[in-house]
């Protein structure tokens, strides 16, 4: 039978500001998708993964947009989808989305479906509703373009990617923590439904200061770009460490520091100003107090979904 395999990579949501808008891929860590037809006649998806995730395809971020491309094409096959989860889940690295980013876009290669890479997107988002309850874009947007994405529209789904034009390279600090079932879910739970009009002129500062430091190359704008006043600060009792990580990144010069997608991973943005050194060891040691381990990794932005036929 012909297969198709997938890879999409972990991403960073938000970046500050840009809650449900911003997101960057990165190369710390990726899923692999196969797909194959089994056979024909019945509409079915069949979810293999040997990681501690649902099987069910309407509970896997992987399962849920593969049954709404079947049903959108009205294509009556059995699909096997095999997920190899290499990103690690429920700590904002977007590995529920790069799941479903690789399910669509091995779907879109064994299909012959020609789907245009905001088509990807938009049947992505609802392996995020499955097991969020929302169909959030931005993390599915960066794994599924590369780079820095803004989602400039959700209906339809429209994605710009954001040219970066300063130097700089990407860590990011993973406390090895189990965040239990629906991290993300409970997250957005806690984000208010108003805020003041003062809170909105001040994120709205921050999210153009960040795409104007990127896009200009200004380290400066990209460091103040990189705050939130109003999500990062209404999620703080999921990840009561995060303001002493940001205050020791910022002590030793990271060009920007924010929480990745809803935490509990912080992203930070680092150069050859960085003290990078210190801000390991002074954040491990913090980690601990807070009674768990953090993984520093260094990574670099990431490419867009890749496809490859095997057979
Ligand atoms: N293919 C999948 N990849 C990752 N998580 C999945 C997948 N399918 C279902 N899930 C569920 O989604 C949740 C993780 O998603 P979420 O809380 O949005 O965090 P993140 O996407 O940052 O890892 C977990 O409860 C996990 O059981
Ligand atoms: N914009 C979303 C992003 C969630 O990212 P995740 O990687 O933590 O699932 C949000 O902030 O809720």
């Amino acid at each position: 039978m012909r297969s198709v395999r997938a890879i999409a990579f972990s991403s960073s949501a938000n970046l500050g500001a840009g809650y449900d808008i911003l997101s960057m891929a990165h190369m710390a860590f990726s899923d692999t998708v196969y797909a194959e037809i089994v056979s024909r006649g019945e509409r079915k998806v069949i979810i293999e993964s040997e990681s501690a995730l649902p099987v069910d395809p309407d509970r896997n971020a992987a399962g849920a947009p593969a049954k709404a491309v079947l049903s959108e094409f009205g294509l009556d096959y059995v699909i096997k989808i095999r997920v190899i989860k290499g990103i690690p889940f429920g700590l904002g690295l977007g590995s529920s989305g790069a799941s479903a980013v690789a399910s669509v876009a091995a779907l879109n290669k064994l299909l012959d479906l020609n789907l245009s890479l905001e088509d990807i997107v938009r049947f992505a988002v609802l392996g995020e509703k499955a097991v969020s309850g929302s169909p959030h874009p931005d993390n599915v947007a960066a794994s599924t373009f590369g780079g820095v994405v803004a989602v400039t529209s959700h209906n339809p789904i429209k994605v710009s990617k954001i040219p970066v034009n300063l130097d700089f390279r990407v860590a990011l600090v993973i406390p090895r923590v189990n965040t239990g079932e629906g991290k993300t879910k409970k997250a957005r739970e806690l984000v208010p439904q108003m805020i003041e009009i003062s809170k909105m002129v001040e994120n709205s500062r921050y999210l153009s200061s960040f795409i104007l430091g990127l896009t200009q190359g200004n380290r400066e704008l990209v460091k103040y770009g990189l705050n939130d006043s109003i999500v990062e600060k209404s999620r703080e009792p999921m990840y009561p460490h995060y303001p002493k990580i940001r205050e020791i990144a910022l002590k030793h010069d990271a060009v920007g520091v924010c929480v990745s997608g809803a935490g509990p991973t912080t992203l930070l943005l680092y150069d050859n100003k960085t003290d990078l050194e210190s801000i390991k060891r002074e954040v491990s040691h913090t980690c601990e107090q807070f009674g768990f381990i953090c993984q520093l990794v260094s990574t670099e932005i990431g490419g867009g979904v890749r496809v490859e036929g095997l057979n």
